[in-house]
């Protein structure tokens, strides 16, 4: 599904990624991990065309998507949430999640500016589209009163929302556990696991939170000064000396 072939990113003085190599295999569960600064995000950024990697080359379902712009990269399939919610708080939960159609919409300016029935036709859809996303994550309820109203891990839902609106076959989630009480976490690890079962979603995600990577990932990479110094299974990991040296010593699992 997803491919990263000997990528490096260097800023200026900086190696931020050092000749990565890995791919994800379709409807996996796969994590990256590291200590902060190793890269991870750097990585979520070539991904979805933030910027283009120094030299490698990234392959998506098959065809190459390095170096091609973000609004390219979601309509081939992928989409983001970010380590920082970012929600636009005076707006309602429907309306943050009608946003991530803005790159399905069907009908020209012209047609919007004079409100024709196409696009009457194409909000309605989208409504009624939004409105499935948000009652699978169990957050229909909430649709019309303003995000910013919401807690924090149902907020985090409304970013997963927003993204799932663009038709992802790859959702690439930004630490989505930071933060969370364990209630919140547990939950988190069952709407991905649906997303999987049920919508049939490949999911890459950068996490800190040992446990929810133990949990839920298929496999993980670990990554340290950019370079990775682990591929494999989540127990294999906890168990590997070089990660317990260089990441898993400091934090709590
Ligand atoms: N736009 C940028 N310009 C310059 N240096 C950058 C930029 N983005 C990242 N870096 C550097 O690249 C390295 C990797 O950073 P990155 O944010 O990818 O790490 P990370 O693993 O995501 O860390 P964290 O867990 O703290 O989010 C760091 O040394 C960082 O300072």
């Amino acid at each position: 599904m997803l491919k990263i072939d000997k990528v490096t990113k260097q800023f200026g003085g900086v190696v931020a990624i050092k000749d990565v190599t890995f791919h994800v295999k379709p409807m996996e569960i796969f994590a990256l991990v590291g200590p902060n600064g190793a890269g991870k995000t750097t990585l979520f950024n070539i991904i979805t065309g933030a910027f283009p990697p120094t030299s490698g080359h990234v392959y998506f379902k098959d065809e190459e998507i390095t170096g091609l712009k973000p609004n390219e990269i979601v309509k081939r399939g992928i989409a983001r949430t970010f380590q920082n919610i970012r929600l636009f708080n005076s707006m309602s939960v429907l309306e943050n999640v009608l946003i991530g159609f803005h790159n399905h919409i069907e009908y020209n300016f012209f047609e919007a500016l004079f409100r024709v029935p196409k696009f009457f036709k194409e909000e309605k859809i989208h409504k009624e589209m939004a409105m499935e996303i948000l009652k699978f994550l169990g957050i229909d309820e909430y649709a019309d009163i303003n995000a910013k109203a919401l807690s924090y891990g149902n907020q985090r839902k409304v970013e997963i929302a927003r993204a799932l609106a663009t038709e992802p076959d790859l959702l690439l989630l930004d630490e989505p556990a930071a933060g969370m009480n364990p209630k919140e976490t547990e939950e988190l690890a069952n709407t991905v696991f649906k997303l999987r079962e049920i919508k049939e979603k490949t999911i890459l995600f950068i996490e800190h939170d040992m446990k929810f990577v133990q949990k839920i990932a298929d496999r993980v990479m670990v990554l340290d000064y950019g370079k990775t110094i682990f591929e494999g299974k989540p127990a294999d990991m906890m168990k590997d000396e070089q990660v317990i040296k260089a990441y898993l010593g400091d934090i709590e699992v």
